[in-house]
């Protein structure tokens, strides 16, 4: 088999462009409004096989520290699909030998985990001939995180993450991703939200169906925010720098925290200028080791 032959898909990083809390759930769960978009960057899932059992490798620059096991959400998403379609399809769905190639930082805010399990899914319906709609169940299952990843393309998300509604179709914009290297919980941010004090009433955030211009949705955007910024920052204040440190690059139009952190992004004009300002931060922080990516996005159309 040569390597274009080989069954692979890529696991798109998350972005929440916005993220506001909007209600607690009786379970604790709280739910959301927010705009997910998925950025260039990404990891890879290669299935190779068939095997006796479904097995699972890693590599890639943040490998190390991400343990290969059952709890790994790779596996978790294979065993949940093959357990659902191989009772649909009396049993004819083969274990493989599965290779994460991991990119993005763990525990980031990017929602690496959950793009890697439904990229597995993706990938693994693929290859059983299974019908992509058992695929949503399994993800809402797996994390709040895991259906927007599915098709990951832009969406409104709701809900806990599971009610998704078109998203603006987003312009040619610059995205600049920053991570100082350092891992957020994301239950322990939830909960640092709650303990501040918690909701905030505010009218739902109106968005156009489509943006012309990364200025536009950076004026938009301007009047939204990330709920989980703050209880981010009391945890982890070197989001405060990097925040800082994109908020000066020439072009930026606006800095704000992913998810629930501590991957924070810059929006800029275009690609282009989205990968000048890296460099420059590069050059001005190449002490400090933070990983950083810039380009475009993903997609720029909702699938629905
Ligand atoms: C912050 C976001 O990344 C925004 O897209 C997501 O809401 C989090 O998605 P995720 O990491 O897939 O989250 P899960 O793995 O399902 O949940 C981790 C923990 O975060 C908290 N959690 C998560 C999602 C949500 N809507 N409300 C929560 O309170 C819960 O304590 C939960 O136990
Ligand atoms: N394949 C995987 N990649 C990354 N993390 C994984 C994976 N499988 C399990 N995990 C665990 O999932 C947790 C969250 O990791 P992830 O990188 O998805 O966080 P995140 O980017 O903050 O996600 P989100 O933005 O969805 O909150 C970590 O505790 C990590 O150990």
């Amino acid at each position: 088999m040569t390597f274009s032959d080989t069954p692979q898909a890529t696991a798109h990083a998350k972005i929440n462009l916005f993220l506001h809390i909007t209600g607690r759930r009786d379970d604790g769960y709280h739910l959301l409004d927010s705009l997910a978009v998925f950025a260039g960057a990404a990891d890879r899932i290669t299935l190779e096989g068939p095997a006796d059992t479904m097995s699972l490798t890693i590599d890639g620059p943040f490998g190390r520290g991400l343990e290969a096991d059952s709890q790994n959400l790779v596996l978790r998403a294979a065993r949940a699909l093959q357990a659902k379609a191989g009772t649909a399809f009396n049993g004819l769905t083969e274990s493989f030998r599965l290779k994460l190639e991991k990119n993005l930082p763990v525990s980031s805010g990017i929602g690496g985990g959950s793009a890697d399990a439904a990229a597995t899914l993706r990938l693994l319906a693929r290859e059983w001939d299974a019908d992509q709609t058992i695929l949503f169940p399994i993800a809402e299952k797996l994390g709040a995180d895991v259906p927007v990843c599915i098709a990951q393309r832009p969406a409104r998300m709701q809900g806990i993450g599971e009610i998704l509604a078109p998203a603006p179709i987003l312009p040619d914009a610059g995205l600049l991703l920053v991570n100082p290297g350092v891992g957020v919980s994301t239950p322990e941010v939830f909960q640092a939200f709650a303990a501040s004090g918690g909701i905030t009433e505010r009218p739902e955030a109106f968005l156009p169906t489509r943006w012309n211009s990364a200025q536009d949705m950076a004026a938009d955007l301007n009047t939204t925010t990330n709920d989980l910024q703050a209880p981010a920052l009391s945890q982890c204040p070197v989001i405060g720098t990097v925040l800082a440190s994109i908020g000066s690059l020439p072009d930026c139009l606006l800095a704000r925290m992913s998810g629930s952190g501590a991957t924070c992004f810059g929006i800029f004009p275009d690609p282009d200028t989205a990968i000048t300002a890296a460099r420059i931060l590069n050059e001005q922080n190449a002490r400090l080791g933070w990983w950083t990516w810039a380009g475009g996005f993903h997609h720029t159309g909702s699938s629905t």
